[in-house]
C-alpha cells in the first residue's frame, strides 16, 4: 500500500479532470482507470456559480479522494490564496502546489513553490508539491515540511514523456523513503511503465488521458501500464549491458569433427 500522508492509497494513478470531452466521459475514466484520487482545479470565477458547482458535485458523486490544486497559479500570493479556497470547498487539508514560473514551459517558479509550501505546510496543509527534478529543490521542499514529492518528466500537456530519465533515476536513488509522484509530461502508457519501473510510488496524470481518442480506455491502459511497471520494478530488471551475452548456455554443445 502506497501512503501518502495519512491516507493509504491502493490504485497509483492519480487523474487529472480537466479538458475531458465532456463530464460522462470523464466519469467514465475515473471509473475505467480504478483511480482513488483525482485532482480538481479551484477555478475562483466559477467556485461559488452554477456551472462549478455541478462540477464539483459531479466529483463528488464519483466516490474518489479530491486533490485540489493551484494549478494556473503563477505568484505565491494567488497559490496561497487558491489553496485556502480549496480547503474552504472541498473540506480537505491536501493542497497539489503549482506556482508557475515560465509561460512558455509552466516549469515551477521552485523558488516560489518552496514559499508558498512553507506558508502551506505552516496553516496545516498537506502539500504535494509540483516541482522539477532538481535535489537541491527537493531537499528546500522536504524541509519546508512536503512529505511528498511530484517531480515532473516534461512539461505539462507536452506528452514526451521523460524527457531525462537519468535526472528521474537519480531522484529517487536519492529520496529512497520519499512518496515519489510523477507528474506532468506523460504521453503514453509506456511512459508511465518505465518510471514505475524505475521505482517510483504513483503516477499524476491528465492530458493523455482527456485528450486520447477514447479516453476511458486509455485510462485503463495507463492503469494497467503502471500496475505492470511496478510489479517489473519489485522483480526487479536486468540493467542494460553493452556487450552481447549469449542467453543460451554453451556448455555441453554439440562437437562436430
Ligand atoms: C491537472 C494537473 O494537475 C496538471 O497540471 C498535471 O500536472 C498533469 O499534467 P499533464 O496534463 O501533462 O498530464
Amino acid at each position: 500500500m502506497l501512503k501518502l500522508y495519512d491516507v493509504e492509497v491502493g490504485c497509483r494513478l492519480l487523474l487529472g479532470t480537466a479538458r475531458y470531452p465532456s463530464p460522462a466521459i470523464l466519469a467514465d475514466a475515473v471509473r475505467r482507470s480504478k483511480t482513488e484520487i483525482v485532482t480538481v482545479s479551484l477555478r475562483r470565477e466559477s467556485a461559488g456559480g452554477k456551472a462549478g458547482g455541478a462540477f464539483f458535485e459531479m466529483i463528488r458523486d464519483l466516490g474518489v479522494r479530491i486533490l485540489p490544486n493551484t494549478a494556473g497559479c503563477h505568484s505565491v500570493k494567488e497559490a496561497v490564496l487558491t489553496a485556502k479556497m480549496a480547503r474552504e470547498v472541498f473540506r480537505t487539508d491536501w493542497i497539489k502546489l503549482e506556482v508557475i514560473g515560465h509561460h512558455d514551459t509552466l516549469q515551477p517558479d521552485v523558488f516560489g513553490l518552496v514559499e508558498a509550501a512553507r506558508i502551506l505546510t505552516g496553516e496545516g496543509f498537506q502539500v504535494f508539491p509540483y516541482t522539477t527534478d532538481d535535489l537541491v529543490v527537493a531537499e528546500r521542499l522536504l524541509e519546508a515540511g512536503c512529505r511528498v514529492l511530484m517531480p515532473w518528466c516534461a512539461p505539462i500537456g507536452s506528452a514526451m514523456g521523460p524527457i531525462n530519465p537519468m535526472a528521474l533515476r537519480t531522484f529517487r536513488t536519492h529520496f529512497p523513503e520519499i512518496p515519489l509522484i510523477v507528474d506532468a509530461g506523460i504521453g503514453r502508457p509506456s511512459h508511465t511503465a518505465s518510471v514505475m519501473e524505475l521505482g517510483y510510488d504513483a503516477v499524476l496524470l491528465n492530458t493523455a488521458v482527456a485528450g486520447a481518442g477514447d479516453p476511458a480506455s486509455m485510462a485503463e491502459a495507463f492503469a494497467h501500464a503502471i500496475e505492470a511497471g511496478r510489479m517489473a520494478h519489485r522483480a526487479v530488471p536486468l540493467e542494460p549491458r553493452d556487450m552481447a551475452v549469449p542467453s543460451t548456455p554453451v556448455i555441453g554443445k554439440a562437437v562436430f569433427s
